[in-house]
């Protein structure tokens, strides 16, 4: 659990179009990271890159180096499907599968990770992974109703608790709270606080008041031009991002001068 993520001059295309260009960072374990920057600077992108579903795209690939504690995720050898299950991603819109139970939800990563297991092995994955999504006491009653019963904020609870069902080492999170309500949004950044002692946590917000309140580390994505790809413009200890940036461009952003 809990892996370090170090990128090296990476660059992201979706065929002939460079979306990210010679991104370098390292992505510390039990630790949030933000990627924060405006619009179209390619944050899902670099997201999305970092457990191979960038690729899935027709067309799309990389250029550079991402490794898991030294391991080349894009190393001749390594089957994808590997690295999105030690990599877990957890979406903008809460997409728990609608009709299935609240409990067979949380082990749809594992079935289709082919895990065999007993029900008794199954409970206790299921309590023990809606527990430690700050969710166990709102469902524990209603495990067999469907996903769709739950308010959005428990649908994004639920999403986190399959997510960590499969025991991942890094979760992406791609704006996990821009579809919630103020009291939901609490919830899941309480809960981002408890899951940053096990995992390595990367979250994408256009919020940077949580950007502050949730991340150890902040990144700082811009675009040079318009037509030009992203970029890394610096990356450093979120206080530091948030009351002295090294660069201008930064500063603007956070104060929202620009973005
Ligand atoms: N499937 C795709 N095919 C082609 N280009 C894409 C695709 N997805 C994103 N892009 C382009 O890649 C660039 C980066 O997009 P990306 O969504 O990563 O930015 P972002 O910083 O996450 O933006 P936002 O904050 O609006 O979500 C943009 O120019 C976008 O149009």
């Amino acid at each position: 659990m809990a892996k370090r993520l170090d990128i090296s001059d990476l660059s992201i295309f979706y065929g002939d179009f460079k979306a990210v260009e010679g991104v370098t960072m390292a992505v510390e374990p039990r630790a949030v990271t933000a990627f924060i920057g405006p619009s179209g600077c390619g944050k899902s992108t670099v997201l999305r890159s970092l457990n191979r579903m960038h690729e899935v795209i027709p067309r799309a690939y990389i250029t550079g180096k991402i490794a898991l504690d030294g391991e080349d995720l894009y190393g001749r050898d390594v089957d994808p499907v590997r690295v999105r299950r030690s990599i877990g991603m957890v979406f903008q819109r809460p997409n728990p599968f609608p009709t299935m139970s609240i409990a067979a939800n949380v082990l749809a990563g594992m079935k289709l990770n082919n895990k065999r297991m007993s029900k008794a092995q199954a409970d206790e994955v299921v309590e023990s992974s809606l527990r430690g999504a700050n969710l166990w006491n709102e469902v524990k009653d209603r495990l067999n109703k469907p996903g769709s019963s739950l308010s959005g904020g428990q649908q994004q609870r639920l999403c986190i608790a399959r997510a960590i069902a499969v025991e991942p080492d890094v979760l992406l999170m791609d704006e996990p709270c821009s579809a919630l309500d103020p009291i939901s949004t609490l919830a899941i950044e309480d809960l981002i606080g408890k899951l940053k002692q096990d995992y390595t946590i990367v979250i994408v917000t256009h919020n940077m008041q949580q950007a502050a309140r949730v991340s150890d580390q902040t990144a700082f994505f811009n675009l040079a031009g318009v037509g030009q790809p992203g970029r890394l413009v610096e990356m450093d200890a979120t206080e530091k991002i948030f009351s002295n940036p090294h660069e201008k461009a930064t500063e603007d952003y956070i104060s929202g001068r620009f973005g």
